[in-house]
């Protein structure tokens, strides 16, 4: 057996006529933060959709945790521990965040757990307790009873990452975690993300743009252009490959963190 968490090989997608990826191999290995970086189009959103069970394929295979899910949806892949959060943040924007993290974490409990009965009329303490715990993990306990589409983007975004943590994920996807953020938020969310890649039990996929963010997180990288991976190895070999810088151009890889 593979010694990857997660093993995609020889991955082709299609909407219509278009080829979006083209033969993709990528494996993440545990305790992995590996990130998928590549020019606006590349293809690392329909990369993303393709692992998490989104869309599917045309060709290719997806193992998880030594289990073929290439023909799982969504909701199975997420029962088998892969977790993930959106560009633009999906969360329940009626709810309070406190709301949000019990729906969260009664997700988890009932799907994964098989515990609680489907509708049930109020959380359990344990539930209440739990969400409050990581909504102070994620520094939201201030606007735990807020209206949550008052939120600042950074929050709402905190929040996202925080319903997908709920779901104690073996492998936790991130499309773009700090895209929109402001520069001090940007910072914090990479400490926030650093922090629990330490305190460990999981893999880390994320695509971004910022190189800083980037190179200040990843294990490991990809380099997606065209559909194609060009590159894929330490942060290091990626900084001094050549054809990576080409298609970067513009994009100061060489002096990132
Ligand atoms: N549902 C769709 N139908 C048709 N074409 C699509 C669809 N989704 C994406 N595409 C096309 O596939 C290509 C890759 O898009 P994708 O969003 O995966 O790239 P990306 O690397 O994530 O880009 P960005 O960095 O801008 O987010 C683009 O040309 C896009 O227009």
């Amino acid at each position: 057996m593979s010694n990857f968490l997660l093993e995609a090989r020889g991955i082709d997608k299609s909407y219509g006529r278009i080829q979006v990826l083209k033969n993709v191999d990528i494996s993440i290995a545990p305790g992995e933060a590996h990130v998928v970086i590549g020019p606006n189009g590349a293809g690392k959103t329909t990369l993303f959709k393709v692992l998490s069970g989104e869309v599917f394929p045309n060709n290719g295979s997806i193992t998880f945790a030594g289990k073929d899910v290439t023909a799982d949806p969504g909701w199975q892949r997420v029962r088998s521990g892969i977790g993930r959060t959106f560009q633009s943040a999906r969360i329940f924007s009626e709810l309070t965040p406190f709301e949000n993290m019990v729906v969260a974490v009664e997700a988890h409990e009932r799907v994964v757990k098989g515990k609680r009965p489907l509708f049930a009329l109020r959380p359990t303490k344990a539930v209440r307790d739990t969400a409050a715990e990581i909504l102070e993990d994620f520094a939201l306990t201030k606007v735990a009873k807020a209206e949550t589409k008052s939120l600042s983007h950074g929050d709402k975004k905190r929040l996202e990452l925080a319903m997908a943590v709920a779901g104690r994920p073996q492998l936790l996807m991130l499309d773009e975690p700090t895209a929109g953020m402001a520069p001090g938020d940007r910072q914090k969310c990479v400490e926030l993300i650093d922090r629990l890649l330490k305190k460990g039990g999981f893999s880390l996929l994320l695509t971004e743009h910022d190189m800083a963010v980037v190179f200040g997180l990843a294990t490991r990288i990809s380099v997606l252009n065209y559909g194609q991976v060009i590159a894929s190895g330490t942060p290091e070999e990626i900084r001094s490959n050549a054809r990576v810088r080409e298609v970067y151009l513009g994009h100061d890889v060489s002096s990132a963190a």
